[in-house]
């Protein structure tokens, strides 16, 4: 009993140990330095209403950009917006409908893009959830799944020629540091057979770190890089689908960083001047992270990409 015991105090203490460096506030480590302007380039975020976004969409308004705000929630969006461009003074801030949860609306969003937009120069794929009991998209697939991985993958698709011809050009996938804990489950990809929500999300942010490897490979031979982030443990309101995560985020909130030092890691990816030629990375505290084995298996990632255009009946070669 003893021994378990302290085996169990043990690998507490380790595990702690290892994770402390994820969870802790950095004032100054996770905090970009840069301090390019980026007037007369276009930033589209997505999920920019709330938490990360929004602070990112905030960063990036403030250094001059014209910033769209992808959301799924107008009045929200516009809310958002308002704020935005009342401290910036940037009216700049664009405000339009996207669900990732429906395919539909990511082509309907990205035709009015290039419609309406003359170039798209930084994308940034944020939006997401965590928690949710088993639900799917409007398009039957798992929502962690279909939402972080497979909205994204297409948004970006899509997009890719527009933001080719915009480049100098940079696409940031805000993933986690849960991919460390994330398999892809080719035999189960949508989780039918067993749901863990957990394990859910933990998949689709691996699906991130993979996408990104995979996309920079394929984008050597042009002006636009994509790096991956872990934005840090951040207080934001993504616990919302899981009351006793969020007492645990309430009860850890003096640890957790802000909003606006979680959105740190994405603005360096998107403005520091140093990594214009640095692609298919993880960031985290504005520095080069980690990337788990898992996250860097090149057949994983070819073998997810091919998996994702059948998912989705897209050619993307
Ligand atoms: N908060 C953290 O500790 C943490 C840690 C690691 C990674 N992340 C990642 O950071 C990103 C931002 O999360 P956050 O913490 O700011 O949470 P948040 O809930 O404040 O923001 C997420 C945004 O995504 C939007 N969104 C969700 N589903 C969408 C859909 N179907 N279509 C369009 N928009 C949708 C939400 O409306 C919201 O605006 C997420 O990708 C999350 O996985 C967060």
């Amino acid at each position: 009993m003893v021994v378990l015991l302290l085996t169990v105090t043990g690998l507490c203490v380790i595990a702690s140990l290892l994770l402390i460096p994820y969870i802790r506030r950095y004032a100054a480590a996770g905090v970009c330095t840069s301090s390019a302007r980026l007037d007369g380039k276009t930033v589209l975020i997505t999920g920019a209403n709330s938490g990360i976004g929004k602070e990112t969409a905030w960063e990036l308004a403030a250094r001059g950009a014209r910033v769209i705000m992808a959301c799924r929630d107008l009045v929200k969006a516009e809310t958002a917006a308002q704020e935005i461009r009342a401290d910036t003074g940037n009216e700049q801030i664009i405000v339009r409908k996207l669900d990732l949860a429906d395919t539909k609306s990511v082509r309907q969003f990205a035709e009015n893009i290039m419609k309406e937009e003359k170039m798209i120069n930084i994308l940034i794929n944020n939006a997401g959830m965590i928690m949710l009991p088993y639900t799917k998209t409007v398009d039957g697939f798992e929502i962690h799944f279909g939402v972080h991985h497979l909205g994204h993958f297409l948004l970006t698709h899509l997009l890719l020629d527009f933001i080719k011809k915009s480049s100098p050009a940079r696409i940031i996938n805000v993933s986690s540091f849960a991919h460390n804990f994330g398999r892809i489950n080719f035999k189960d990809l949508q989780s039918e057979k067993s749901y863990s929500a957990g394990l859910a999300y933990c998949q689709s942010k691996l699906a991130n770190v993979l996408f990104t490897r995979e996309l920079a490979k394929r984008l050597q031979e042009t002006k636009v890089i994509v790096n991956s982030v872990h934005p840090g443990t951040v207080f934001t309101e993504i616990t919302r689908h899981s009351s006793a995560l969020t007492l645990v985020w309430k009860g850890l909130s003096f640890l957790l960083k802000t909003p606006r030092e979680g959105a740190q890691t994405s603005v360096h990816c998107a403005v520091a001047e140093e990594l214009q030629e640095i692609s298919g990375k993880h960031f985290s505290d504005c520095t080069p992270a980690f990337v788990a084995p898992q996250g860097r298996n090149d057949e994983t990632a070819r073998k997810l990409w091919d998996v994702s255009c059948n998912l989705l009946g897209i050619q993307w070669d």
